[in-house]
């Protein structure tokens, strides 16, 4: 056995462990479920798990899933590297599906939307979240990564700091250099914040011009938006 086997199969043991201790559920979803747990005492951490489909045939299953878990802790890997906020990947076991990260303390932009509401710096802060979404979204865009899934449920702040935004969920997410993908990224969280916030339209333009500040060579990516936008308002119209 090399040594990177080694410290393989010892991570393997740690990390499995952790199923002895709490285990506290935080989403069933439909692809996966996802607890709060601890590997090393005193500090928490997130497990996401790809639990076998037993409708689908076994091997395909079990390529599928390995497939999407491998992708999902390859791409929080990268950003990583890249220095990109996300939470930092622990360790990934893609025969079984699961991969631990580092538990973001904190809430998400849909429920600090929510809990601003009623303040009287309502609109302050919420031009504040969405320059700084605009500013995190140009930074993955810049080094080519579609996030697939930009919604407020996806964009976590840390110790509900608005300065402080992490990308959650990376399963839809990609590597690609691609006008057309970061447009549909865009499209996306502008479709997820019209079903948050009913004053949308402006926030969102807000958004966008941070996005646009942040990123110099982002003017095909805006242009290729204005078409992509088009593309779903005729769809919405004929239904
Ligand atoms: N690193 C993290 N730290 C803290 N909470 C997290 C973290 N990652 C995810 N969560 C919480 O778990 C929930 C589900 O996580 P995630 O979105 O990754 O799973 P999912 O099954 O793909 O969800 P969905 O079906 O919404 O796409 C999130 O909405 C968030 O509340």
């Amino acid at each position: 056995m090399t040594e990177k086997q080694d410290l393989r199969e010892t991570c393997k043991v740690l990390y499995s462990t952790s199923e002895e201790q709490n285990r506290v559920t935080v989403k069933q979803g439909a692809e996966a479920v996802v607890f709060r747990t601890s590997i090393f005492p005193g500090e928490p951490c997130l497990l996401k798990c790809r639990p076998a489909k037993h409708w689908r045939h076994p091997i395909l299953d079990q390529r599928l899933t390995r497939r999407r878990c491998l992708a999902e802790a390859r791409l929080l890997a990268k950003c990583q590297t890249l220095g990109l906020k996300c939470p930092l990947l622990y360790f990934v076991d893609p025969k079984r599906g699961e991969i631990y990260m580092e538990w973001i303390e904190g809430c998400s932009v849909r429920d600090y939307i929510r809990s601003i509401e009623s303040s009287e710096e309502y609109e302050v802060l919420l031009r504040r979240l969405m320059n700084n979404i605009g500013k995190e979204v140009a930074n993955l865009h810049k080094n080519d990564i579609i996030h697939g899934d930009l919604t407020t449920s996806n964009m976590m702040l840390r110790n509900k700091n608005q300065d402080d935004i992490v990308f959650i969920d990376f399963g839809l997410g990609t590597v690609i250099e691609s006008e057309e993908d970061k447009a549909v990224d865009l499209y996306v969280l502008e479709r997820a914040l019209a079903s948050t916030h009913p004053n949308s339209e402006q926030l969102f333009s807000l958004t966008l011009e941070s996005y646009s500040k942040s990123w110099k060579a982002s003017k095909s990516v805006l242009r290729r938006f204005e078409d992509v936008r088009m593309r779903g308002r005729k769809r919405s119209m004929v239904g």
